[in-house]
């Protein structure tokens, strides 16, 4: 290996996430993808079950062996359910792999918190300690000293990203903010499911885990960092006839009179150079299509003079800056690469 050339393992290929990772890899100049790993169909063709793949991979599906990987691979990227990857990450990190998870298992630092939303054991919490959350255009600089990463939700990628200036800055009221998202199917994963059927989400749209989704407390453990004193938020989330997108509608008060113009500014500033956020001029709001197959995080603002409220939308591709891309650009932060390496693609439209 020198500082340009990297392998790469995939755990969970035959999910979305691993899928997607596998895509867009085969654009990274630095990166080979040397193993694709499945627990369900080790020695299968990768694309018996992905036709769309058989041009890029004619290797066999490698099983579930850690010694087997750390031969072939330097990074690990854990596409596994929440669950799986606190077992897993371990075993790679003792191997002497790079690993960057995409579960929720490392993201929220205390394991109570964990244990309520998720339902679940923790995970060691020496090892959630030692993961650096990767909310690349926030903690960048903290991804580029560590070899364990904790990519953020999807959901919580699109909140957070609207909301972090204003709310660093205090131009918001961090206990006044509420986020009303909405996700396309593929957000669920591949797995089946009664909502995924086609004719129970078709012509359909609906809210779900009101008051209970696991990225509530993900969203309000780095808000309360920015604010620096402990936040809660409302946060809706909706499922909508579509296969990948997430847009999150925020509403918060403003801390005094601001203009469109003034947001826009802040915004701009707080993200220049990092070309993944793209802040819209006033009176123009971001779509989930402008978006699509890329890793672009699209904010647009309006202030309500009449109700002194800021509204702020956020749109995002579930599948890429808020899963597979984002953990592509920490890998590229993590090598000390250029951050858009591999995911310089501009939206499919229409
Ligand atoms: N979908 C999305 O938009 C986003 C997903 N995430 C997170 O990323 C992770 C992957 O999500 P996604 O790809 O959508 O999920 P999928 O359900 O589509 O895929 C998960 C894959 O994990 C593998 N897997 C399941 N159980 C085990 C196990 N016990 N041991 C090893 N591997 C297992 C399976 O692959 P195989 O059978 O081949 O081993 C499965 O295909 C999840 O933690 C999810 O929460 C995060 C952000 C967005
Ligand atoms: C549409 C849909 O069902 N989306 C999933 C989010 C998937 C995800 O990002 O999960 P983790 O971040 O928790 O790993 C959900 O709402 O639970």
């Amino acid at each position: 290996m020198n500082a340009k050339s990297i392998r790469a393992a995939i755990v969970g290929s035959t999910g979305y996430g691993g899928v997607e990772l596998i895509r867009l890899l085969q654009s990274h100049p630095y990166v080979t993808v040397t193993s694709v790993i499945s627990s369900s169909s080790a020695g299968a063709p990768i694309a018996e079950g992905f036709p769309h793949l058989t041009e890029i991979r004619t290797d066999l599906l490698d099983g579930l062996d850690v010694e087997l990987i750390r031969g072939k691979a330097d990074v690990v990227f854990l596409a596994t359910p929440h669950g799986v990857s606190m077992k897993l990450a371990p075993q790679f990190l003792d191997a002497g792999l790079k690993v960057i998870d995409l579960s929720g298992d490392f993201r929220l630092k205390s394991g109570e918190v964990y244990q309520q939303w998720y339902k679940h054991e923790p995970a060691d919490p020496a090892l959630v300690e030692r993961a650096v959350y990767g909310l690349s255009e926030v903690y960048g600089d903290l991804v580029k000293q560590t070899d364990f990463v904790s990519n953020p939700g999807c959901f919580t990628t699109t909140s957070l990203l609207g909301l972090y200036p204003a709310v660093k800055a205090g131009w918001i009221d961090p206990n006044s903010i509420i986020i009303d998202a909405k996700s396309g199917v593929s957000g669920a994963g591949r797995g089946l499911n009664l909502s995924a059927h086609y004719s129970e989400i078709n012509e359909n749209f609906k809210a779900y885990k009101i008051n209970r989704h696991q990225h509530t407390p993900e969203i309000e453990q780095v808000l309360s960092e920015a604010a620096g004193r402990p936040v809660v938020t409302t946060f809706t989330t909706h499922l909508v006839p579509m296969t990948r997108g997430i847009m999150a509608t925020m509403y918060a008060t403003l801390t005094e009179k601001r203009s469109d113009a003034e947001l826009v500014e802040l915004y701009r500033q707080f993200y220049e150079g990092r070309k993944f956020v793209r802040v819209r001029p006033a009176g123009h709001w971001p779509a989930t299509k402008e978006v699509y197959g890329t890793n672009y995080c699209d904010i647009g603002f309006s202030v309500d003079e009449r109700t002194g409220r800021l509204t702020i939308v956020s749109v995002t591709d579930n599948l890429v800056k808020g899963a597979a891309g984002q953990a592509i650009q920490n890998l590229n932060l993590l090598m000390d690469w250029d951050e858009t390496l591999g995911l310089q693609f501009t939206p499919v439209y229409p």
